[in-house]
């Protein structure tokens, strides 16, 4: 990646472990060719630096820690939000043949002999496995697991840390997970492991508010600078995304019927609701409109097997509500519709990434209305949210610019036309609705860019930002 002369140290095939890390990123996990800066992190990862990966949904980041954790010595831990994420990654290793685990839950017995015979039975486990899933609270919280961490580190037998999904820190790391926002004291406790963050698409202020709050600086370096972690950017906005914001009528329902029976009657999809209820109303709607749908929310008594069904393509359309998502790996996932306004461009992006994880087009649907926006604005009034609905609505009613260009001004924080327009302007307008009528009449007002130049532009202001207390 251009622009970032510390990458470069992380380039190439040249280091003490790249052949066997080439032999493990074919023959364990079937791959043969590196995305973009994937290689460089991996490097970097490899080398025991701390390192940060921020990229969009299915860019590969998950690879960056997971081939590194193949070859280290000793157990990587890796935190994770989510149990049902966790299950999924453990599963999806040991498919592989890459031993992955996470501890049971040993409440109820709290006495000083359960929970040394409990730590013993950890450090058994760690001692068979490469990659520890937790959750934060976990981490944190559960004395079998610190006190078995606190095992191997003593011997030299813990290989680092890896925070995933990273950006919760600041949107749940305040309000209601607090322990988020406290991992930075595994750097106290455990001096010296690195640490790798792994982030899902957000601004380059958030990123760098996750940085401060995990305290990641590479303190040791000789070049100690403000922000001398070694980042990479990934893939932010796949370009097999084809977004669209039209209008809501009053039955958002018909509105999801019409736009699925045109463009994919018989394909996979999510459709995003906003509370459980609409879910359950949505589902039935688009039942009784033929389409297959079934419902997901908190208050869904059997989650797994609906989600599995629709896995399976058993369902059709999935109606859920954003807890939906996060590590799904379904790769036909032909369209995500928003039926309600989403809380925030951040929210908006990792939810429309779950389309097209395969690389093919996919469409990604937002039905707006202006009394969503009222309603919402209402709900999220004093609540402590870090992100803002308000670039959401503009997006939504900048009916004139390119909803990639919108998306990509916004995450790269600078706006992008200079580097939009390519000479061949249809091909490229075909992402987007908008895009096509403006340059009907002319108009150069793409905002596609190559995924290279966005990085770099994420980079840019990453490294310009001010230092965050
Ligand atoms: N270099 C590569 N070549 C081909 N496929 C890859 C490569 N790296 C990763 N993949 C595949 O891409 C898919 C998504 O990868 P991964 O789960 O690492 O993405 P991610 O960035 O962690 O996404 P998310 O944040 O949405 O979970 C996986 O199926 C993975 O096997």
């Amino acid at each position: 990646m251009a622009g970032n002369p510390v990458d470069e140290r992380f380039r190439g095939l040249d280091f003490a472990h790249s052949p066997e890390m080439l032999r493990m990123f074919n023959n364990i996990f079937g791959l043969h060719e590196f995305r973009d800066n994937q290689l460089e992190a991996i490097n970097a990862t490899i080398l025991n630096k701390n390192v940060f990966v921020v990229g969009g949904n299915g860019a590969g980041k998950s690879l960056c820690y997971q081939l590194p954790a193949c070859l280290s010595r000793g157990v990587t831990v890796v935190i994770s939000p989510t149990i049902s994420l966790i299950r999924d990654q453990i599963q999806h290793l040991n498919e592989l043949g890459i031993e992955a685990w996470t501890p049971p839950d040993y409440q109820g017995y709290s006495d000083e002999e359960s929970i040394d015979e409990q730590s013993l039975e950890i450090v058994c486990q760690l001692s068979k496995i490469k990659l520890l899933y937790v959750t934060p609270e976990k981490v944190r919280m559960s004395r079998p697991l610190i006190n078995a961490l606190r095992d191997q580190f003593a011997k030299g037998l813990l290989a680092r840390f890896v925070i995933d999904e990273a950006q919760c820190i600041i949107e749940w790391g305040n309000v209601f997970r607090p322990d988020y926002g406290k991992l930075n004291e595994l750097q106290q406790d455990f001096k010296g492991v690195p640490m790798i963050a792994v982030s899902g698409p957000t601004r380059p202020q958030i990123l760098a508010k996750i940085l401060n709050q995990l305290q990641m600086n590479n303190r040791q370096e000789a070049s100690y600078s403000r922000w001398p972690d070694f980042r990479f950017t990934m893939n932010f906005n796949p370009t097999n995304l084809k977004y669209a914001v039209k209008p809501k009528t009053l039955d958002g329902g018909t509105d999801c019927i019409t736009w699925i029976k045109e463009h994919y009657p018989h394909k996979s999809g999510i459709v995003y609701c906003w509370k459980s209820e609409y879910c359950d109303q949505m589902a039935k709607t688009l039942n009784e409109a033929g389409l297959q749908a079934c419902s997901y929310h908190a208050g869904t008594t059997d989650r797994d097997s609906v989600q599995n069904r629709w896995k399976e393509n058993k369902c059709q359309v999935i109606c859920a509500t954003v807890a939906f998502g996060m590590g799904i790996h379904k790769p036909d996932v032909r369209y995500v519709i928003h039926s309600f306004l989403p809380k925030s461009m951040e929210h908006y992006h990792r939810e429309t990434g779950r389309a097209g994880r395969d690389g093919n087009v996919s469409h990604c649907i937002l039905f707006f209305s202006g009394n969503d926006e009222k309603e919402l604005s209402f709900v999220i009034r004093g609540t402590n949210e870090p992100m803002s609905l308000q670039p959401m609505v503009v997006y939504c009613r900048n009916t004139v610019v390119c909803r990639r260009r919108q998306l990509h001004t916004y995450f790269a924080g600078v706006d992008t036309e200079a580097n939009s327009c390519n000479e061949n302007a249809e091909a490229i307008c075909d992402n987007c609705e908008r895009a096509n009528a403006a340059t009907s009449d002319g108009e150069r007002i793409c905002g596609e860019v190559g995924i290279s130049v966005l990085s770099e532009r994420v980079l840019e202001v990453f490294d310009r930002l001010p230092f965050l207390d």
